[in-house]
């Protein structure tokens, strides 16, 4: 009980939140919950051996020091194909995305594949001290530090997932917000630039508003920007705005709302 009250004093060194309690029975039981349920999960997957290479990643290193290379073990455990047409980024609506993946369930996301299943929601660093996970803090991306066991995860997967992507790749885009589309978010900085012109050959971009807006959100000057950024990359590149509701339709039809519209 003392052990316990000393770590609960412990001075928070981070600014970010801990490591999520229970973090490797977590990715132990998504690992084996999805090698047995998912679609196109990877056969004869050794979870045990997933959730150490995990771990190996970040234990007893430097939490502001993590670099790509300590994921490239678990990277080569978790490699996945998702068949061209089927891939789905999204940008500040990652509730509308899974709701979508939810009911069409052979369109991927990221936490669709094995690798964001694992890590979706959980947090996770270590220290260069000892071989135990630090529950107390984190580092924060902008507080502390970017290159920390979390953002470098989401960075070399989103990376990844870009790169194996092929045929047709669709985006769904927050059109509510100012920024529909940001340079500087993972999808903008890392996705978009990973896609490969000789795999894919077109983006579709779903752009996504919850109020009727004035003017049409495919022709915001961010969309333009996407625009150009794709199609200098020998992309092809559409825009289509759809209502929330139009997810919620598709999620809900016999919702009596949805009447109307069909
Ligand atoms: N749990 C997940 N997190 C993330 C995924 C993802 O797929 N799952 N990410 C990134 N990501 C982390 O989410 C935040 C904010 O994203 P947010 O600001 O909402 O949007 P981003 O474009 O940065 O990132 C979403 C984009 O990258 C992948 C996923 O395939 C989407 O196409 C940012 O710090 C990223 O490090």
């Amino acid at each position: 009980a003392v052990v316990g009250v000393l770590k609960w004093l412990q001075p928070h060194k981070w600014n970010g939140p801990g490591t999520t309690e229970h973090f490797a029975a977590i990715v132990l039981g998504r690992c084996s919950n999805y090698t047995q349920t998912a679609p196109l999960a990877p056969r004869n997957v050794d979870c045990q051996k997933i959730q150490e290479t995990f771990k190996n990643a970040f234990i007893s290193k430097n939490p502001c020091n993590i670099t790509e290379e300590d994921y490239q073990p678990l990277m080569k455990l978790t490699t996945q194909t998702i068949p061209c047409n089927k891939t789905l980024f999204w940008s500040r609506a990652k509730q509308v995305a899974h709701q979508y993946t939810q009911l069409h369930q052979d369109m991927f996301t990221l936490e669709d594949t094995l690798l964001g299943y694992l890590a979706d929601g959980l947090m996770w660093c270590g220290d260069a001290g000892t071989s135990e996970v630090d529950h107390q803090s984190c580092p924060d991306w902008k507080k502390d530090c970017p290159n920390n066991p979390v953002s470098v995860f989401w960075k070399i997967a989103s990376q990844r997932f870009a790169e194996a992507a092929c045929g047709v790749v669709h985006v769904i885009l927050n059109g509510t917000i100012s920024k529909t589309f940001d340079e500087n978010s993972t999808f903008g900085s890392v996705e978009v630039i990973h896609l490969r012109p000789e795999r894919v050959q077109a983006l579709h971009a779903w752009v996504i508003y919850n109020v009727e807006v004035p003017s049409d959100p495919c022709m915001a000057s961010s969309i333009n920007k996407l625009k150009s950024i794709v199609t200098q990359r020998n992309i092809a590149f559409r825009c289509q705005h759809r209502p929330a509701t139009y997810i919620n339709h598709v999620t809900n039809p016999e919702r009596s709302a949805c009447s109307s519209m069909i």
